[in-house]
């Protein structure tokens, strides 16, 4: 059995212990994906286990098809027939078979997030509710939510607490929403996503027959990344593995990042509970990355309290320090990562793919897609849309197109009911009619909308074109920036996705404001000379023009950390790197929230076979202002001798750019601070009213010292001078500490 050789011991004890329980809790790149392949291929191979008889539970169907590959190639193709899929594919494929058996056809339909928000405004509407208090997605989460704890509509409309809950939200009828949402997708024979899992449950709960069924078929049953499990996900595996108990998961409770969706990493816990006889193994050599990327790793999540105690170590050679680069603005960083990807790839003869980029919230990818673009190197944007693509995008540039150009069938049909203004796909269909049989531009029959249509509609059409028309005057009178500002607020749609405080609306909120940003950035460059509004579209519309015909196998990845998970690249940006964007404001309510933002962090550097770069902007645009930005405290938490200060590429970029760089720009206002601030740990340290970091220059060994979160200390010592500064100081309070001079701040005493 050679394909054994390709493991060290406790990974082979984990692989050959095939019958019973099995928890293998390991760190980030010590093989526990590879020890659940080659696990299978070990079953079928050794075992003689049939391949049909082993049900294997990815997070992604990404990484269930890259399993399935690996599989073949250790025993070849009978590795196909393995049962292999997310949660929601593998269980809609059962419940195809068994649906009748709960009231629904086999051909039910599955509804996408866009049809249960759909429905649920259909449903709002009939119960004559408010539609700006229930919104589509904020009902769709909580009822999301009570599914993925097993919560039906019936326990939902009954538990006192869930009802005090929504009272308090001013949504008391949440509950009755889902109770005729729930009847409304049962006539139609639908299910959406939670449902697949919720009548999963259901179905096992009422049917012993159909239980014990899938029991005899999955008599191996394996889950990885298991610390992202719910409440839902969780009891589907127990029950199917209730008789043979022949379970294992795999799972680091370090890379637990979707508390926010029901994730429960209690799970973990309870898994000890629930099976007695559960044998465990802990990985701790990490195969993936350099020394010092480890150890990087290993210091950032020693900062969490919550954790299960691991040693990860590799004998990977020492590799690169971490890199860690400094732009004057976001476009700046996004330029210094495309400018260091096209270096690395000539002088290490490195392709495309080795390289991933990877950033917190989904609209800084705009400023990296476009300095990729500029350079000619090929990206693709995996678990999402590019920048452009994405629908809250594409309605504002709709209204920016229909101002500059009213004949824009497009624009108009995309616009003119949205946000809703009371105006039908009836009108709409009359208004393209009207317009095509009198063979005159829509615009024409807009401005005569009382020759075309009647009452209601004639007057909310013209009210319509009045808006479009001061547009167009503002147009005329102001840069690009102050237009679409204008435009945003004015047409209802930035306070549209204000108002949706779901995670999603968050992101579309984040993402028009960062199209407005990048207006404003291409209005202050001194290098357009044309500021219009029209300039700004068209300039837009080349750059996006490029995407056609790209040959996307070679691709550098841009994506969320969220979605990075399991994966590696040679080389790992993490971009954006600055207090309120990582750590995100939006996610800092309390210090378990500032622990899943720092697990985030420990993911994203984890990817990183050979060299990470952390990259921060001084200065970004956000809300069309530019804002100071202070580097996160993530970087402080990094063990500083594993990281290195880019010097060549500061100071090259800023030359080559000088330009763009922040100096010179007007509309320059102060940091605004946050005004929820997170608890880093229980006694953290209260700066000096006067606290104003001093120059270190002249920093030695005996002076005294404070620092805005550990306190009071002495400098122990100074080593290597230059750039890469570093000094030990014992904190009163903190112990010993290391910190990199270049971006610790500390108070000069004494
Ligand atoms: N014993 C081994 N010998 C050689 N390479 C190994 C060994 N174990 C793991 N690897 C390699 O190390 C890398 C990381 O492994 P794998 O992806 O399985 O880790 P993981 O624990 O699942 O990581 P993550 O926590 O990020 O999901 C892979 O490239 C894998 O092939
Ligand atoms: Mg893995």
């Amino acid at each position: 059995m050679d394909y054994l050789k390709g493991l060290n011991p406790p990974q082979r004890e984990a692989v050959e212990h095939t019958d019973g329980p099995l928890m293998i809790i390991a760190g980030a790149g010590s093989g526990k994906t590879r020890v659940l392949t080659y696990r299978i291929a070990h079953l079928i191979h050794a075992k003689g286990v049939d391949p049909f008889n082993i049900l294997s539970l990815t997070f992604t169907n990404k990484a269930a098809a890259e399993m399935k590959n690996r599989i073949e190639k250790l025993i070849g193709l009978e590795a196909r027939n393995t049962w292999m899929g997310t949660f929601h594919s593998t269980f809609a494929k059962i419940l195809r078979v068994e649906s009748e058996k709960i009231g629904y056809p086999s051909n039910f339909s599955i509804y996408d997030t866009d049809d249960s928000k759909s429905l649920i405004r259909s449903v709002v509407k009939e119960m004559k509710l408010d539609d700006k208090v229930y919104k589509p997605n904020t009902v769709l989460s909580r009822i999301s939510g009570a599914k993925n704890r097993l919560i039906s509509w019936e326990t939902y409309l009954n538990d006192p607490f869930i009802k005090a809950d929504d009272e308090a939200a001013m949504k008391p009828k949440m509950g009755e929403i889902y109770k005729i949402y729930q009847k409304r997708l049962f006539k139609s024979g639908a299910m959406d996503f939670d449902d697949l899992l919720f009548n999963t449950n259901v179905l096992f709960r009422d049917h012993l027959d159909i239980l014990n069924k899938y029991q005899q078929r999955f008599k191996y049953v394996m889950v990885d990344e298991f610390q992202d499990t719910n409440v839902s996900q969780y009891l589907i595996t127990k029950k199917l593995a209730a008789v043979h108990q022949n379970i294992c998961v795999v799972g680091d409770d370090a890379q637990s990042i979707y508390a926010f969706r029901g994730a429960d990493i209690q799970n973990i816990l309870n898994f000890e509970k629930d099976y007695p006889d559960l044998f465990v193994v802990k990985l701790e050599q990490n195969y993936r990355s350099t020394k010092n990327i480890v150890q990087a790793a290993n210091s950032i999540i020693a900062k969490n309290k919550a954790q299960l105690k691991k040693d990860i170590w590799t004998q990977n050679h020492e590799g690169d320090q971490i890199e860690l680069i400094k732009a004057s603005s976001d476009n700046e960083e996004g330029r210094m990562v495309a400018t260091t990807i096209f270096e690395e790839k000539n002088n290490k003869k490195l392709n495309n793919s080795d390289f991933a980029v990877l950033y917190r919230t989904n609209s800084q990818s705009r400023a990296m897609e476009e300095a990729l673009r500029k350079m000619n190197i090929t990206y693709k944007i995996v678990g999402g849309l590019s920048f452009y693509q994405r629908k809250e995008i594409k309605d504002l540039m709709a209204y920016m197109r229909f101002v500059v150009n009213r004949d824009d069938e497009e624009a108009f049909k995309r616009i003119i009911n949205y946000p809703k203004r009371g105006i039908g796909d009836t009108t709409v269909e009359k208004i393209l009619v009207a317009a095509y049989d009198h063979d005159i531009p829509i615009w024409e029959v807009l401005t005569n909308a009382n020759n075309f249509l009647s009452g209601r509609a004639a007057n909310a059409v013209d009210d319509f074109s009045t808006t479009i028309k001061s547009f167009s005057i503002e147009m005329e009178r102001k840069d690009a920036f102050d237009a679409a500002s204008s435009i945003a607020k004015q047409s209802g749609l930035l306070r549209e996705l204000y108002e949706d405080k779901t995670i999603e609306g968050l992101n579309r909120y984040e993402n028009v404001q960062e199209l407005l940003n990048a207006i404003k950035e291409y209005v202050d460059n001194p290098e357009n000379e044309d500021k219009s509004l029209g300039a700004f579209l068209q300039e837009i519309a080349l750059l996006t023009d490029n995407d056609r015909d790209k040959d996307t196998t070679d691709a550098v990845t841009l994506m969320t950390i969220h979605s990075s998970k399991g994966l590696e690249f040679k080389q790992v940006f993490v971009v954006g790197m600055e207090e309120d964007l990582f750590p995100s404001q939006m996610m800092m309510q309390s210090r378990e929230d500032l622990e899943e933002e720092r697990r985030l962090f420990y993911v994203a550097s984890t990817r990183a076979m050979e060299k990470l770069y952390l990259t921060y902007a001084t200065t970004r645009y956000r809300f069309g202002r530019l804002l100071n930005c202070e580097p996160s405290r993530f970087l402080e938490e990094v063990d500083p001798m594993c990281i290195r200060v880019n010097k060549k590429l500061s100071a090259s970029m800023a030359g080559a750019f000088r330009n763009e760089s922040s100096e010179g720009r007007s509309g320059f206002v102060g940091l605004q601070k946050p005004n929820v601030r997170p608890m880093t740990t229980a006694k953290v340290h209260t700066p000096s009213p006067d606290f104003k970091p001093s120059n270190t220059n002249n920093l030695a060994a005996g002076m005294k010292v404070e620092h805005p979160k550990f306190g009071f200390g002495s400098v122990q010592k100074i080593e290597i001078e230059g750039i890469n500064r570093k000094a030990t100081i014992q904190f009163d309070n903190f112990g010993e500490k290391t910190l990199l001079l270049s971006f610790a701040k500390l108070r000069i005493i004494e």
